[in-house]
C-alpha cells in the first residue's frame, strides 16, 4: 500500500496512473464497498492501479468550523485506510482539507487537487458533491476532469440508502446486528491497552482498559458480547462502556474488555474490541457480589452468544 499526501502549496504528480474513488467513507459501509469493487475493475481496464481518495480532517471541521471532538465517526482515520487496504485498494490518497481546498470552484478542484492525481479514472456515488458549496457533482467532473468519471447508483437496504448517518444511529441504539449487516463487516472499535484501576482484578474480572479515540462516536452505554483477536487467536469477551457506578465511578466513559480464556499483560498494546451483541445496561449494585454474580451471568451469554 502506498500513501500519497495531497496539498494545494506542494504539488506533485504520481507517476503510477490511478483509477480512484472519491469520498469520506466513514465505516467503509456497503454503499462504500460497491465504490471500491468499482474502481478495482476499472483499474484493471485502465491498466492502472486502485486508490481511494479521501479528506483530513473530516470536511465538517473544516467547512462548518466543528471542532475534530464533535466530528464522531463509526471509523478512524487508521480503520477506514485499514479497511481499504483489506478491500483490496492499492493506493490510498489522502487530501490535507484546508479552507483554501474547500473554497475552490468546482473547475479548480478538478484542476489543482485532482489533477495532481495522475488520474485514468475516476469513481464516484451517484449523490457525491465537491467544490465550493458543493456545486460540483459527477456532471463537472466529466466537464472539467481530464479522466473518465463513473458513477455508481445507489446501494440501498429496505426503503432507504445505506448511509454512515443511518449506522450511527443503529449504533447509538446498542443495535449492533443491524448496523454489522448494513456495515457488511463487524462494528470495532480500537485503541491502546491503558492501566485501570485493578478493581476489575479483585473481582475475578480482569480487564483490559481502553483509551477511547477522540474520533468515536458513542455506542450505546452497556455491556456488550464481542471478541478480540490477540496473536492471531480470537477469544470471546465481555465489554463495559460505561461509569463504573457499583466500585469506581469514572465521570468519563470508560470502555473496558473482560477476554474470556486469556491471561497475560497487555498493557500498552492496540486492541480492537469486535462488538456482536448489546446485552444489557449497566447497573448501580447494592454489593459487590451481586456484580460479580451479575458477571458470572454474563459470562455465560457471551459463550453462548460467540459459540465459545
Ligand atoms: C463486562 C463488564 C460488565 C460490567 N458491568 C458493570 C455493571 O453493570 N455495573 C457496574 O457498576 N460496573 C460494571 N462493570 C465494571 C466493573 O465493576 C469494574 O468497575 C471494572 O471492571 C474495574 O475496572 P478497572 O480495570 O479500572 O479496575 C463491568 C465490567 C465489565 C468488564
Ligand atoms: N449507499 C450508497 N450508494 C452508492 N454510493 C454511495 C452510498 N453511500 C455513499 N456513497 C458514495 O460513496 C462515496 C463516499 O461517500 P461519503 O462517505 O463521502 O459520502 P456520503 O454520501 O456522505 O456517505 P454517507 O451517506 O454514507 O454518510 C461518495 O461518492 C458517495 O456518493
Amino acid at each position: 500500500m502506498r500513501m500519497i499526501r495531497i496539498d494545494l502549496e506542494h504539488p506533485r504528480k504520481p507517476k503510477i496512473p490511478l483509477a480512484a474513488c472519491i469520498g469520506y467513507f466513514d465505516g467503509m459501509h456497503r454503499g462504500h464497498q460497491a465504490l471500491i469493487h468499482r474502481t478495482e475493475e476499472l483499474a484493471q481496464e485502465l491498466h492502472c492501479e486502485s486508490a481511494l481518495i479521501t479528506f483530513e480532517p473530516d470536511p465538517w471541521v473544516t467547512i462548518k468550523g466543528m471542532s475534530p471532538a464533535d466530528a464522531e465517526h463509526i471509523t478512524t482515520m487508521r480503520q477506514r485506510i485499514n479497511l481499504a487496504v483489506s478491500y483490496g485498494i492499492e493506493n490510498i490518497c489522502i487530501l490535507e482539507f484546508t479552507k483554501a481546498m474547500a473554497d475552490l470552484s468546482p473547475e479548480e478542484f478538478a484542476e489543482r487537487v485532482l489533477g495532481q492525481l495522475n488520474l485514468s479514472g475516476l469513481v464516484c456515488g451517484y449523490d457525491f458533491h465537491y467544490g465550493y458549496q458543493g456545486k460540483g457533482d459527477s456532471e463537472t467532473l466529466k466537464q472539467y476532469g481530464s479522466f473518465r468519471v463513473e458513477v455508481v447508483e445507489e446501494v440501498a437496504d429496505g426503503s432507504d440508502k445505506i448511509s454512515s448517518t443511518r449506522i450511527s444511529k443503529l449504533l447509538e441504539h446498542g443495535e449492533i446486528e443491524e448496523a454489522e449487516r448494513l456495515l457488511g463487516h463487524p462494528f470495532e472499535m480500537e485503541g491502546k491497552v491503558i492501566p485501570g484501576r485493578h478493581k476489575g482484578t479483585s473481582l475475578g474480572f480482569p480487564t483490559a482498559n481502553i483509551q477511547i479515540s477522540p474520533e468515536y462516536l458513542t455506542p450505546k452505554p452497556g455491556v456488550y458480547s464481542g471478541s478480540v483477536l490477540i496473536d492471531g487467536i480470537r477469544h470471546p469477551a465481555m465489554i463495559n462502556l460505561g461509569h463504573n457506578p457499583t466500585m469506581n465511578y469514572t465521570e468519563r466513559l470508560s470502555l473496558e474488555a473482560h477476554i474470556l480464556d486469556y491471561s497475560g499483560n497487555l498493557y500498552g498494546r492496540m486492541l480492537t474490541l469486535r462488538f456482536s451483541h448489546y446485552l444489557r445496561p449497566e447497573i448501580h449494585f447494592q454489593s459487590k457480589d451481586n456484580l460479580i454474580m451479575q458477571l458470572e451471568q454474563d459470562v455465560r451469554s457471551v459463550r453462548k452468544l460467540e459459540h465459545a
